[in-house]
């Protein structure tokens, strides 16, 4: 049976029988959908309350909504079936439908018990229906409001159960500034008693925010940071401010807000690449490889610095990114930042951040650096021996103390990294030429790790060509197998200065120039060929001497267009700007047309 809504409103209507009743000396019933009566004025004489009756009258209303008079109860249609059929108790009655949301919930009767009840309301029966038809009205009214009231406390329940579960810490706060409502996750961040925390004024926790402007403006603030101070400790965050508009009034504000530090692991999580550099992907089986790597596995899992030393291209940041996944830190941020790569005006700021307006063009919300993007985890300083003297103060600062201050500054932020470094320099010779500080290397020399060069790792090259094959016919989906023998002789003789980088250059490049399954001499960039050709003739050239005829080599095969220039700058294994460079710095215009 479905549940009557009109016992939900059961006191009210009570009232109104009552009320009824106290005017007119007729008995009111107010029954439900079911024919259960809701309430009756005749305690309990003709209807219980509770207890469903025949109520053929009460059906019919209840089917038609249609209010029915009845001067001869018994005698009318409907009652034909009733077993009181010609013999019903009641002298006459009216009967009206209460309706709700377009459906007929129940029936309010006025009845006549006695004969002078029936004289007087076969009497004055237009005046009473019509007041029975309004107090119909008026209960109905009061199901809808009990329902809507129900409705808004769920809608209210609801809310204050999401505003509660969120993640972000959100304050609601008034009109002059006092915090109403908190949720968990704010007193979770702000570490404070709710009731201790519903005393306050905003601008208590917020010093920063000029919140009272945004009550009298209406401007808020998105996704800016800013700090939540308790009892003087700060706690940086990022949030919003915004402000609560009804009816073109403003009645408070709202902020919602996250700690900085939660967006920034956040932000990290998203923006890095699976790292899979692990110390498997590090290829090769000569003994020089295979113990470097037994040793800096052994030592990943401590805290120490490492610094990676050896020419350009051996795999020092593999092996500091190995370091990093095999480390207790596998799960926290790892942040390398190339000291040579970035200009010496921009590494400042890129290693310690800048706060908000700390120069003009920085971007206005501040910038966080990469030893504070690494906090937890690890930063890796490559060619460090690029790093300008007066910023190799500010690093070994920031090592001693463990705090790291943006540019613009006048706070510090605690932080927790372990440091790897790397460099193809000779620091200690730098520190002699005064070059690099003494202080800082011994700092960064906790452990050194010497990465040996290709060409000092037995039997590797062909590993490295095969592995690196693999690679890119996965990659290009080119149907290459390998290389012919002259070819794999050409690159085992050959003794890679430019280390793995180059061979994997190497590679990619003769996999694109293949014309078979089989990668053969004519494949194989310029500088190769000529070095392992001319490797005796080679020993008494310079460096530079090498560079310069390799150069030249390759703009006659590809052309001294700017085309051929392209092309041969891929050949080389260099970007375009350098060989050009390098064009000017052996005059090999000149020299060409000569
Ligand atoms: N043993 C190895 N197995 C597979 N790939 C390697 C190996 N060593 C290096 N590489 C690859 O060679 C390239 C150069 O390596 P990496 O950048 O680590 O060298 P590096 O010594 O840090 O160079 P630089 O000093 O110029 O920064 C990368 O693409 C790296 O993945």
């Amino acid at each position: 049976m479905e549940k009557s809504i009109l016992f939900e409103v059961q006191e009210e209507v009570n009232l109104v029988a009552e009320a009824i009743k106290s005017v007119l000396d007729l008995e009111v019933i107010v029954y439900d959908q079911n024919k259960v009566v809701v309430a009756a004025t005749g305690g309990g004489h003709h209807a219980v309350v509770g207890e469903p009756v025949r109520g053929h009258i009460i059906k019919e209303v209840i089917k038609t909504g249609k209010h029915v008079y009845n001067f001869e109860p018994g005698f009318h249609d409907v009652c034909k079936s009733c077993i009181l059929h010609g013999n019903c108790p009641e002298k006459a009655d009216v009967s009206f439908p209460l309706k709700h949301e377009g459906k007929n919930v129940g029936v309010i009767s006025l009845t006549a018990f006695s004969e002078e009840q029936k004289a007087e309301f076969k009497e004055r029966h237009l005046v009473l229906s019509n007041y029975l038809g309004k107090m119909a009205d008026l209960i109905s009214s009061k199901i809808n409001a009990k329902t809507l009231l129900g409705k808004y406390l769920h809608m209210f329940q609801m809310l204050q159960v999401a505003i509660q579960s969120m993640y972000e810490g959100i304050i609601a706060v008034d009109q002059n500034g006092y915090i109403l409502e908190i949720n968990r996750a704010a007193e979770k961040t702000l570490k404070m008693k709710r009731n201790e925390i519903l005393t306050l004024n905003v601008s208590d926790i917020i010093p920063d925010l000029p919140i009272t402007k945004v009550l009298s403006t209406a401007k808020g603030y998105s996704d800016i940071e800013f700090s939540l101070q308790i009892h003087k400790k700060k706690i940086q965050v990022i949030g919003s401010v915004i402000p609560l508009v009804h009816d073109d009034r403003i009645i408070g504000v709202a902020i919602s807000f996250k700690d900085l530090k939660d967006v920034q692991k956040l932000a990290y999580s998203i923006t890095s690449e699976v790292d899979d550099s692990t110390f498997d992907i590090i290829v090769g089986k000569s003994k020089a490889i295979l113990q470097v790597k037994d040793i800096a596995k052994q030592i990943a899992t401590s805290d120490s610095t490492i610094i990676f030393l050896g020419e350009s291209g051996t795999g020092k940041e593999l092996f500091a990114r190995a370091v990093h996944q095999e480390s207790l830190r596998v799960n926290k941020p790892f942040r390398a930042i190339n000291c040579a790569a970035i200009p010496e005006h921009l590494l400042e700021s890129e290693l310690f951040g800048y706060s908000e307006g700390a120069f003009t063009g920085a971007r206005k919300k501040g910038k966080p650096g990469k030893f504070e993007m690494a906090n937890g985890g690890t930063i890796f300083l490559d060619e460090i021996g690029d790093m300008p003297l007066h910023l190799q103060v500010k690093i070994l600062r920031v090592l001693e103390d463990r705090r790291v201050e943006r540019i613009g500054s006048n706070s510090s932020l605690d932080i927790d990294v372990r440091v790897l470094a790397a460099t193809n320099k000779n620091l200690e010779q730098m520190v002699k030429d005064r070059e690099f500080r003494e202080d800082l290397f011994y700092r960064l020399n906790v452990i050194p790790l010497h990465i040996p060069p290709l060409r000092e790792r037995v039997g590797d090259v062909a590993v490295l060509l095969h592995h690196f094959v693999n690679h890119y016919v996965n990659i290009t989906g080119k149907q290459v197998r390998g290389f012919t023998p002259e070819a794999e002789a050409c690159l085992c003789s050959y003794n890679w200065p430019g280390n793995i980088r180059e061979l994997q250059n190497t590679v990619e490049y003769a996999i694109n120039m293949a014309k078979s399954f089989w990668i053969t001499l004519e494949n194989l960039p310029t500088r190769v060929r000529i070095k392992t050709n001319q490797s005796v003739l080679d020993q008494a050239l310079t460096l530079a001497d090498m560079e310069e005829k390799m150069i030249i080599e390759s703009l006659k095969k590809h052309g001294d267009t700017l085309n051929g220039k392209k092309k041969a700058a891929m050949d080389l294994g260099i970007n375009v700007a350098t060989l050009y460079r390098k064009i000017n710095k052996f005059e090999i215009n000149r020299k060409m047309q000569m």
